[in-house]
């Protein structure tokens, strides 16, 4: 077996509730993605709720056919409320432990790290399931605090047991130092959503991407 990274799916910050289950869907059938994060940001307080409740009502079966976990991103409340599989916490928002007496033992907890090796080896000691870094390369999706080296990556796989997300700016061009460097999984939005061949082409040459790589590596895995 060799070293192979998954796709980590984070949706558009705002989505059509009534275009965006179909689109998934075909995403979601041109090849393996591990989870999808729900990142909606363009709206506050109760219409922000509605939106979540609405959009995971409609997108949960789908990632569930597929195998995919569903992640929502900041919210440990709704997460566990509406039977999500998981959650994703920033620095400012709500901290670890609160989040994971939340969401339970079982759910996954994921937590935003930065370019920082303490904030990491903080969350991973904590019982976080995996840390991301980041960002790698130039976004449009977010105004981004830091960006993280490669090098990161590499010290993180080589030492800790705990699953490493990469993320930020990251497409089909740019990934594979990433692959090599050996982050467990990308985390993307526009290097899908905005693929000009359209995000089913991207899932499938990402998927392709990855087992080249894979091949070409020939490394063992590290768990
Ligand atoms: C997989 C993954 N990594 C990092 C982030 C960023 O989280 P955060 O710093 O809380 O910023 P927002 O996404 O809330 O704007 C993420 N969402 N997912
Ligand atoms: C949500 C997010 N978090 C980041 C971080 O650095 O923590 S970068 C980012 C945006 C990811 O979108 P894209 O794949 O379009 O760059
Ligand atoms: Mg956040």
């Amino acid at each position: 077996m060799t070293i192979r990274p998954r796709l980590y799916l984070v949706t558009p910050p705002e989505i059509d509730p009534a275009a965006f289950p179909d689109l998934l869907s075909r995403t979601l059938e041109a090849g393996d993605v591990a989870c999808l994060q729900l990142r909606l940001k363009n709206a506050d307080g109760p219409a922000e709720d509605s939106a979540i409740r609405k959009a995971v009502e409609r997108i949960r079966p789908i990632c569930h056919n597929h195998d995919v976990a569903l992640i929502l991103n900041d919210n440990p409340t709704l997460a566990a409320e509406l039977g999500c599989d998981g959650v994703h916490v920033g620095q400012e928002d709500t901290p670890y432990a609160e989040a994971r007496r939340i969401v339970g033992p079982d759910a996954i907890v994921g937590v935003t790290c930065h370019d920082s090796r303490h904030l990491a080896m903080l969350a991973a000691e904590q019982g976080a399931d995996y840390v991301a870094f980041g960002a790698f390369f130039p976004t449009g999706t977010k105004q981004a605090k830091t960006r993280a080296e490669v090098e990161l990556l590499q010290w993180w796989s080589e030492l800790m047991e705990v699953p490493c997300v990469a993320i930020g700016g990251i497409t089909v061009d740019n990934c594979r130092p990433l692959v090599e460097a050996g982050a467990d999984f990308l985390a993307v939005v526009g290097g899908v959503w905005n693929h000009p061949d359209g995000p089913a082409a991207a899932v499938a040459a990402f998927n392709r991407l990855f087992d080249e790589a894979a091949e070409a590596t020939g490394k063992k895995p590290r768990r």
